[in-house]
C-alpha cells in the first residue's frame, strides 16, 4: 500500500456561496484544507470591509463542529471601491485580496470592471501595501472566440496593467492555457497562476464529444488537450508560480441541466484524491505538497500549515458520493471519468 504524508493543503481559489448552499458545501472543503480564499461573486457582491466580515461571520458560523478552517477573505472590484477601505480592510487582516472580475465574463460578474482607468486609485494602493489582485484573466468582447478570451487577456489587458504597475502582485486565477502557465513562469516574484484540479484533467472533447456535458461546462471553458498538457506540466514542475485554486463552484443540478446552465465545476469532495492520481501519473507525487501546501501561503505571505495529511493508495477503486445533498438542491461532485484509488486517511 502506497502513501503520503503532506502539510495540510489549502484552496486559493474557492466558491463557497451562502444560506443553504453554504451550509451543504462547507464540509466538502473543511474536511481535508485548512484555507481558503473565498471568492466574494455572491448576490449581491462582497464588495466593502463590512461585506467581508458579514460574509465571514456567516462562514464560521455555518462551520461543521470542530472543523478547524480559517476563510481568507476577499472583496469584489467595482468600479466604485474605495481604495481607502480596502487599505483599511487589509491593515486589519481581514482581507487578504482583491478580486477583478472583468464585467460579464462568468458567474455573477456584472458588477466587475468595465473601465479599468477607474480602478486604478485602488490597484496603485494595492500596489503600495502589497495586496494581492486575484486576476479573472478574460476579456469579454463579442469579437473574441471564446477559446481565445485567456490568451488576448495576457497580450491586450494583463501585460499592459503590469508594465503599468510592476508592484502589483497578481494571481492569474484559474488559467487554462499554455500561454498563461508560460506568461506566469516569467513574470517574477510578483505574479502568480492558480490551477484548478479540473483543467489537470479535461480538456474541450469531454465537454462536447458524445453529447454536451453540463457538469464539465465551466468558466474558463476547458481547452485543447495541448493546453491541458501545459497545465499539467505546470503544476506537477514544483514552480513557487504554481498553486491549487479548485474553483470549486457548486451549482445546483437544475442549473446546470438547463437550456442556459451555469459554469462550475464542483471539486471540493474529491479534490485531493484526484490531484494525487494526477501527479502519481506524471511522476511527481514529491511535488504535490509545494502544489497544495507550500507555494499558495509563500505568494500570500502566510505560513504554511503545521497539521498534516495521510494519503494511501488502495488496491480497489475509492468511491466519491456523486452528489451531495444540499438544502438548496442537488450538487453533482466532478466525475473524472477514471477510477481513482487514492484517498484522504486522516
Ligand atoms: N468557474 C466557474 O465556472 N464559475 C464560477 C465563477 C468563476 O470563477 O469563473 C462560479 O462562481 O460559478
Amino acid at each position: 500500500m502506497q502513501q503520503i504524508t503532506l502539510r495540510r493543503p489549502d484552496d486559493w481559489h474557492l466558491h463557497l456561496r451562502d444560506g443553504a448552499m453554504l451550509k451543504g458545501v462547507l464540509p466538502e472543503t473543511t474536511r481535508h484544507f485548512a484555507r481558503a480564499i473565498i471568492m466574494p461573486n455572491l448576490v449581491p457582491p462582497v464588495v466593502t470591509s463590512a461585506d467581508a466580515s458579514a460574509y465571514r461571520d456567516r462562514i464560521l458560523a455555518a462551520l461543521p463542529d470542530g472543523a478547524q478552517f480559517e476563510p481568507l477573505m476577499t472583496l469584489y472590484l467595482t468600479e466604485g471601491t474605495d481604495a481607502a477601505d480596502v487599505a483599511a480592510a487589509a491593515a486589519s487582516g481581514l482581507v487578504k485580496a482583491v478580486k477583478l472580475y472583468p464585467a460579464g465574463a462568468t458567474t455573477n460578474s456584472h458588477s466587475g470592471v468595465r473601465d479599468f482607468d477607474k480602478v486604478m486609485p485602488v490597484l496603485e494602493k494595492m500596489a503600495e501595501i502589497g495586496l494581492p489582485l486575484c486576476m479573472h484573466g478574460e476579456v469579454v468582447t463579442a469579437e473574441v472566440d471564446i477559446f481565445d478570451r485567456e490568451a488576448v487577456f495576457i497580450d491586450t489587458v494583463l501585460d499592459p496593467l503590469r508594465r503599468r504597475l510592476p508592484d502589483l502582485r497578481v494571481v492569474m486565477e484559474h488559467i487554462t492555457t499554455k500561454q498563461g502557465a508560460d506568461y506566469a513562469a516569467e513574470g517574477g516574484a510578483n505574479l502568480a497562476a492558480t490551477i484548478t484540479t479540473h483543467h489537470l484533467i479535461i480538456n474541450r472533447n469531454h465537454i462536447l464529444v458524445g453529447g454536451i456535458k453540463p457538469h464539465y461546462y465551466c468558466l474558463p471553458v476547458a481547452k485543447r488537450e495541448e493546453h491541458r498538457l501545459a497545465l499539467r506540466k505546470a503544476a506537477t514542475s514544483g514552480k513557487a508560480c504554481y498553486f491549487l485554486g479548485t474553483d470549486s463552484a457548486p451549482h445546483v443540478d437544475a442549473l446546470k441541466e438547463h437550456a442556459c446552465g451555469c459554469a462550475g465545476c464542483f471539486t471540493a469532495t474529491n479534490t485531493m484524491p484526484l490531484l494525487a492520481h494526477v501527479f502519481e501519473e506524471d511522476g511527481a507525487l514529491e511535488r504535490l505538497e509545494a502544489f497544495t501546501s507550500l507555494n499558495g501561503p509563500a505568494f500570500y505571505r502566510l505560513p504554511a500549515n503545521d497539521a498534516q495529511i495521510r494519503m494511501v493508495k488502495h488496491e480497489v477503486p475509492q468511491s466519491f458520493p456523486a452528489k451531495i445533498l444540499t438544502e438548496a438542491g442537488p450538487v453533482t461532485v466532478f466525475d473524472p471519468g477514471f477510477p481513482v484509488h487514492w484517498q484522504v486517511e486522516s
